[in-house]
């Protein structure tokens, strides 16, 4: 695995979360996207070479609604950049980690993604981000 690509933040509204991330970095949010698959509104951040995903649940099944009524809102995820998703898939798998997902799937800003199950990783949802440009 390469360098954390982001660090996914889980909101209630996505609109007054961004207007506060704008006024913590010191940054404009670059790209807003619906990922209808994740049944969730996301909105980016760049600052000092990371990136910051805020994820605002569509719907009451998706997974953010269900984190933000367990948890509340906070860090939902992290993502790690990887040269080769399928490699680091089979990789993960050899090494006895549950994927969530058997195959990549399209996720936000170009993305091929896959998640790791919290319950293998010390309590911490896993993303796995391949940039599509690299494919
Ligand atoms: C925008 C697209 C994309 C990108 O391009 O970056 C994204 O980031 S999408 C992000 C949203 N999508 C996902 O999170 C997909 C992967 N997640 C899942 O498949 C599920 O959320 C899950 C992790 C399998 C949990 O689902 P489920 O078992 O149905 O939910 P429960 O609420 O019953 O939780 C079970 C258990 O897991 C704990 N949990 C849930 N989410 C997290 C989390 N983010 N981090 C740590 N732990 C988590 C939850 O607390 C429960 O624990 P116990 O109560 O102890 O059993
Ligand atoms: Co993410």
């Amino acid at each position: 695995m390469n360098k954390i690509e982001h660090i996914g933040i889980a909101v209630k509204n996505l609109d007054a979360s961004c207007e506060l991330y704008e006024r913590l970095l010191g940054a404009v949010c670059y790209k807003k996207e619906n990922v209808e698959s994740e049944a969730v509104n996301t909105a980016f951040f760049k600052t000092g070479g990371n990136k910051i995903e805020l994820l605002a649940a569509t719907s009451a099944g998706s997974a953010i609604a269900k984190f933000l009524d367990k948890k509340g809102e906070g860090i939902h995820h992290i993502a790690f950049d990887v040269d080769d998703i399928l490699a680091e898939m089979e990789r993960l798998k050899a090494e006895g980690f549950n994927l969530l997902n058997e195959q990549p799937k399209k996720g936000a800003d170009n993305k091929l993604i896959c998640f790791v199950h919290p319950k293998d990783t010390n309590g911490v949802l896993i993303e796995l981000c391949q940039d599509i440009k690299n494919i």
